[in-house]
């Protein structure tokens, strides 16, 4: 079975990615990613102007049923990262970068357009765990400002990385403004934000920054990743694809995203916990589902979840 994909003609081998942020912030994550089965590629950790050390442990939790994180962006700086991607690789790379204010944005993404690199690049714009920082995608009006700002000058392939929204009249506030934008795709969803965990032996919660509050991930969170990939699915130009990120731990979930329209999806969680065998898996799974229903392709089926 053919799990191949094409986004902004860049081919990718697989429909399966790394979320940002997991397995991707060294060239030895990234160069594993590339070389491990069944993947499509790697996306970078959300790489800001300089390096990071990021917010102090524990900053990150497994929960029963997934996870929970305030890195607060640790990364190896852009320069890192924009040399890793312009290097020749065996599968394609997403650059994910993050600014910690509009300016840094504007600053990476001219940096990327001066450079060698003609491949795919990815604008978190919702890292929920920059202390002192709201999510430039809860405020529509600044997304608006940021997004036609880059477009008067960037003609790469550009992608954004989504918060969840929870609202569907959000869903259509952000359609809108997405849909004036020659964006090549979404990554929907990033990790909830600001969830809290505690350890009732202690009584203390679980991970040091931001009092506790942080980042849910993992198997809790795929209702909430398929109704975002599906609200955009639904809303959105179809020449924007859809990365679906969000609770994938098997092949039935793999199997959801597409049903819900996602073009490729990503795993992050579950490829901390099991590592990067889990891509093999999932293609195992999924291939299995799809042979025991009859669908020979993903097209067979890819957005085609129907109403009740
Ligand atoms: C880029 C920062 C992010 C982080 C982080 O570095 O704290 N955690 C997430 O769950 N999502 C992010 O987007």
């Amino acid at each position: 079975i053919d799990f191949k994909t094409t986004m902004a003609s860049v081919e990718f081998p697989s429909i399966f990615l790394n979320a940002s942020g997991v397995n991707c912030m060294t060239v030895a994550e990234m160069d594993e990613m590339i070389n491990a089965a069944c993947t499509g590629g790697v996306v970078t950790k959300s790489a800001t102007p300089q390096q990071r050390e990021g917010n102090p442990q524990p900053r990150y939790y497994q929960l029963e049923h997934g996870s929970i994180n305030s890195m607060g962006l640790p990364n190896a700086g852009f320069p890192y990262y924009l040399d890793y991607v312009t290097k020749e690789h065996a599968k394609p790379t997403i650059l994910s970068v993050a600014g910690l204010q509009m300016s840094d944005n504007i600053e990476l993404l001219h940096k990327i357009q001066a450079s060698e690199y003609t491949g795919l690049t990815e604008l978190n714009l919702s890292c929920p765990n920059v202390i002192g920082k709201p999510q430039v995608a809860y405020d529509f009006e600044e997304t608006d400002a940021l997004l036609a700002e880059i477009f008067s000058f960037y003609t790469k392939p550009l992608g954004v990385k989504l918060p969840p929204y929870f609202d569907l009249v959000h869903f259509d506030q952000m359609a809108a403004i997405l849909n004036k934008y020659p964006l090549t795709h979404i990554n929907t969803v990033n990790s909830v934000g600001n969830g809290l965990w505690i350890d009732i032996d202690t009584e203390k919660v679980v991970i040091k920054p931001k009092q506790g509050f942080g980042g849910l991930g993992g198997a809790m969170i795929l209702p909430t990743a398929l109704a975002n990939v599906r609200a955009f699915r639904q809303r959105l130009n179809p020449s924007i694809k859809i990365i679906g990120t969000g609770g994938v731990t098997s092949g039935k979930d793999v199997f959801m995203h597409l049903l819900c329209g996602a073009d490729m999806v990503s795993v992050g969680t579950a490829l901390l916990h099991e590592g990067v065998g889990i891509f093999q898996r999932l293609t195992d799974e999924l291939a299995a589902i799809m042979a025991e229903k009859g669908y020979t392709s993903i097209e067979d089926f890819r957005g085609k979840v129907q109403d009740f």
